[in-house]
């Protein structure tokens, strides 16, 4: 130790009555000292203020509502919608059929290999009616496939720490082996917290900071993409669509689906544009992609007017609208009007009946893969 820490040490033993806080809080308050703290405080100030300017402001993406004129159209399967016979309606629900049937077959030959199943644990915070339907689906789907499922139901007035704590004894049970919190959580909890405590080699949405940087770096893998992105990607795959230097349009940029979905056709080599909230010319950019992918959470926000002939669309979109003639006083529509886009698509995804599913299914192989590489019956992850 040097000769000027001893003495301060020793100063410090003369005076042991005064606690360390006191120096901290009034110390900067004298004379020369009272111009270094301001000075360093100004720098911190400065500091903070170029980094935010560095990475941004954090303001919401709030869309303003589509004009009134919008069209509303009746649901795809509804009478009287007159496509052109030769638009695909790529149907989600028989793709995800077709996943949940080989899921199911390996998880009985993983029951079989090493007597286990696989386990998915569901974290699900407040009484929001969308997100307690989400999950119904998610236990349904691992019903359907021999997958075991555990759901810690929490009120939406807990504290984050009970939700991390909740977290952390799925971590430590070796009977699950994908976790999820579902989101939106209620809005006093750091979601980037909670998400955070999820195991890495449990965090089957792929919400973990660290699987969504190395999703961001080529160079990397993530142990799990998330299953709207996947979900997406694999409807586009499927239905045979090139992705190698096509221009792609992502409207959404959020953790759940738009940022993930925009990574992962970068890594395909899609040539890709994002679109959000504070986009001053969106139909110009959509009019000249060739696949436009919506997750924008916004009811009829994408007009046939907005798409080249022959695209392709993919509509991410689930919101509730008013319909009296349906039992619930609402029924479900995409964020894409679905009877304009059929007139000018090449493809399109119905609502329901398209990328939900398929979302599920994901979570449910994400599931599997997860079980896999815990029983050593795989080393890597499933090739995106
Ligand atoms: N932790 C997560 N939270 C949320 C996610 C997610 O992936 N992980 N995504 C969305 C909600 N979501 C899954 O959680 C989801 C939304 C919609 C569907 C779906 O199948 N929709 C059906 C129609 C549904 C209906 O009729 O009620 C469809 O499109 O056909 C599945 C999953 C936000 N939160």
């Amino acid at each position: 130790m040097g000769g000027a820490a001893v003495a301060l040490l020793a100063a410090a033993r003369r005076r042991p009555t005064t606690p360390l806080v006191y120096f901290l809080t009034r110390a900067p308050r004298a004379g020369l000292h009272e111009a270094a703290a301001s000075a360093a405080q100004e720098k911190g100030r400065r500091r903070r203020s170029s980094s935010s300017r560095l990475l941004g402001p954090d303001i919401p993406d709030t869309w303003d509502p589509p004009p009134r004129t919008a069209a509303r159209p009746p649901s795809p399967g509804s009478a009287g919608v007159d496509y052109e016979s030769t638009t695909t309606i790529i149907d989600g629900k028989s793709v995800a059929e077709d996943i949940r049937f080989q899921i199911a077959e390996e998880v009985r030959q993983m029951k079989n290999a090493v007597g286990h199943v696989p386990g998915l644990a569901v974290v699900l915070v407040g009484d929001r009616r969308d997100s307690q339907s989400y999950v119904r689906y998610k236990i349904k789907g691992c019903e359907e496939v021999g997958i075991k499922s555990l759901l810690a139901e929490l009120p939406g007035n807990c504290t984050e720490d009970e939700v991390v704590d909740s977290v952390s004894r799925f971590n430590e049970d070796p009977s699950v082996h994908g976790i999820l919190v579902q989101l939106p959580l209620p809005l006093h909890m750091d979601e980037e917290r909670i998400l955070s405590a999820i195991s890495l080699e449990k965090d089957v949405d792929g919400f973990h900071p660290m699987n969504v940087g190395n999703l961001a770096l080529r160079s990397r893998k993530p142990l799990f993409v998330p299953c709207a992105a996947k979900a997406c990607l694999e409807l586009l795959l499927q239905s045979g669509i090139e992705l190698m230097g096509k221009h792609v349009t992502v409207i959404g940029r959020s953790k759940v689906v738009g940022l993930p979905t925009s990574l992962l056709l970068q890594r395909h080599h899609a040539t890709v544009s994002i679109i959000h909230a504070f986009t001053t010319n969106p139909e110009e950019i959509t009019h000249q992609s060739d696949i436009v992918i919506s997750a924008a959470g916004v009811a009829n926000l994408v007009r046939g007017s907005w798409l080249k002939k022959g695209a392709v669309v993919i509509d991410v979109g689930t919101n509730p609208i008013e319909d009296p003639t349906s039992d619930y006083g609402y029924r479900l529509t995409g964020d894409v009007c679905f009877e304009e886009a059929v007139r000018v698509a090449s493809a399109i995804t119905p609502v329901p009946g398209g990328v939900g599913p398929v979302t599920i299914a994901m979570l449910l192989a994400n599931t599997l893969d997860s079980a896999k590489l815990a029983y050593g019956l795989a080393t890597e992850p499933h090739e995106l």
